[in-house]
């Protein structure tokens, strides 16, 4: 039989969903959060890891590459991927906020320049509120663009907040919560449903 594939999150925490994925008692041989292979099996075969880049993840299960995923909320937003969200897996807990300036001004009716690394869930946001807006699309280091003038404001995720504090911005504005989430493909969740079950009965009984 094929192995069900399980696309994985590489970034801040994989190594904690791939301490989850092995107190499901599946061991996949080799899996760890700095391995330089992309591919893994578990014992038996009967599952597989791939292990990419978190934006990606959502884009590997929505065209079927994958029939589950782990990533974080964030991703899964931005990437506006068609696919069902079934567990909230309780890691990587942050939040997408709008920060600033704690006194910047601005005009009545002024388009508001917006810098981030997450431009549908920016467009999204600032839509539901009819404000108009221009996106600066940055790579990182977003809190650099209020405090040069390169933007109004940043959306970008929020954990500790000491980023924004060292940097003398605030939250205005929370968005959405974010965690580690497990989402499937729509085909896979109909044909492989008990392969599938299965696995989110594990990984509940490992969250436990
Ligand atoms: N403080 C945090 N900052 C950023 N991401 C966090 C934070 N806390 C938890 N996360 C989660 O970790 C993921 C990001 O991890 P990381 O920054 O390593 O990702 P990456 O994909 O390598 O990012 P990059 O595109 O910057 O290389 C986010 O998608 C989010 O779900
Ligand atoms: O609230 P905090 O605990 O300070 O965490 C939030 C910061 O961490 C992330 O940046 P990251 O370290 O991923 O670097 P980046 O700016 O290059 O994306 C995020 O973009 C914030 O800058």
């Amino acid at each position: 039989m094929e192995p069900i594939t399980l696309a994985l999150a590489k970034g801040r925490p994989a190594k904690s969903t791939i301490e989850l994925l092995e107190k499901t008692g599946e061991h996949f041989v080799e899996l760890h959060e700095d391995s330089r292979k992309l591919v893994f099996y578990n014992e038996n075969q009967s599952m597989k890891v791939i292990f990419v880049k978190a934006l990606d993840v959502p884009t590997y299960v929505e065209k079927g590459a994958a029939d589950i995923g782990i990533v974080g909320k964030d991703n899964i937003m931005e990437s506006q991927a068609d696919v069902y969200e079934l567990l909230d897996l309780k890691i990587g807990t942050c939040k997408f906020s709008v920060a600033g300036k704690p006194n910047h001004e601005i005009k009545n009716n002024q388009k508001l320049t917006i810098a981030t690394k997450y431009p549908n869930v920016t467009k999204k946001h600032f839509q539901t509120k009819d404000q108009a807006i221009e996106i600066v699309k940055l790579n990182g280091s977003v809190e650099l663009a209020p405090i040069i003038g390169l933007s109004d404001y940043i959306v970008d995720i929020v954990e500790t907040g000491s980023t924004l504090k060292e940097n003398g911005l605030v939250v205005l504005e929370d968005i959405e919560n974010i965690s580690t989430r497990l989402i499937v493909n729509k085909a896979s969740f109909a044909t492989k449903a008990t392969e599938v079950q299965n696995f989110i009965n594990q990984l509940k009984s490992a969250m436990e």
